[in-house]
């Protein structure tokens, strides 16, 4: 079955430093698929390589069939691939409300209208339509996550990219981060591809999981067959079999 998403042998060097490394992986339409792996091993860099902001050295990246190598990220995120940053940054200045209008219009090219229809929408879906008026600077920790997947939703994409959104929450709030994240991919049929050293919450969530290591994929799999692997006890612990 074509995936959604297909990367064809991607590589991606700095110098001498190969972040990316042949890395060649389907992804189905509708999956919720995890990514692990340890600091460095190039997990960022591939969401960069998807979403267009990197250029790779060598291979293509399939979207629904079509090459999209050399299109821009912006035309990237019109075509559905939508991502929220490790470290976001929001217009500190404006509304919750301002905010994700502001996805909806440039990132989604939606009449001033069809923004609003859409921003009430996805405040509706994402439980931030109380704080709409807020300042996102001013937001607690769980709010700037949901407003940070509120811009991705706004742009409508058939693909939601998630980097290490779970960082930094109590159990509480876990819980309620991994029940959105869980309804925009089972619910609104999103198809979810979630970076996260949460594993617990990943777990919970993902349905297939790939390991990453010096840029290669270096497990692929059933997520609780990956994590119990020799593999990756030895990844995450530095200690060899014996
Ligand atoms: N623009 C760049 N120039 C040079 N080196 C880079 C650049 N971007 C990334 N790297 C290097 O590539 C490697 C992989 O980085 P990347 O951010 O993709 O890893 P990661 O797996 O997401 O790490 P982490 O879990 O710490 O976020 C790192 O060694 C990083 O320093």
């Amino acid at each position: 079955m074509q995936g959604l998403v297909e990367l064809v042998g991607l590589s991606r060097s700095y110098g001498a430093l190969k972040v990316t490394d042949n890395v060649t992986l389907g992804i189905p339409r509708g999956e919720a698929l995890g990514i692990v792996g340890p600091n460095g091993a190039g997990k960022t860099t591939l969401f960069n390589l998807i979403t267009g902001t990197v250029a790779p050295s060598s291979g293509r990246v399939i979207w629904r069939g079509q090459d999209i190598t050399a299109l821009s990220a912006a035309s990237r995120c019109r075509a559905g691939i939508a991502r929220s940053f490790q470290v976001p940054q929001p217009f500190a200045g404006m509304t919750v409300y301002e905010n994700v209008l502001t996805a909806a219009i440039f990132g989604a090219g939606l009449t001033a209208r069809a923004a609003r229809a859409r921003t009430r929408d996805v405040l509706e879906a994402t439980e931030l339509a109380d704080r709409a008026s807020r300042l996102a600077g001013a937001l607690p920790l769980l709010d700037r996550k949901r407003m940070e997947l509120s811009r991705a939703l706004a742009t409508n994409p058939d693909l939601l990219l998630l980097d290490e959104i779970a960082g930094g929450l109590t159990d509480q709030e876990c819980t309620a981060l991994i029940a959105l994240i869980r309804s925009i991919n089972r619910d609104h049929g999103v198809t979810v591809v979630w970076i996260e050293h949460v594993v617990h919450a990943l777990l919970a969530v993902v349905t297939r999981l790939v390991v990453l290591d010096q840029g290669r994929v270096v497990m692929d799999g059933d997520p609780h067959t990956v994590m119990a692997s020799d593999l990756v006890r030895r990844l995450y612990t530095g200690l060899s079999d014996d």
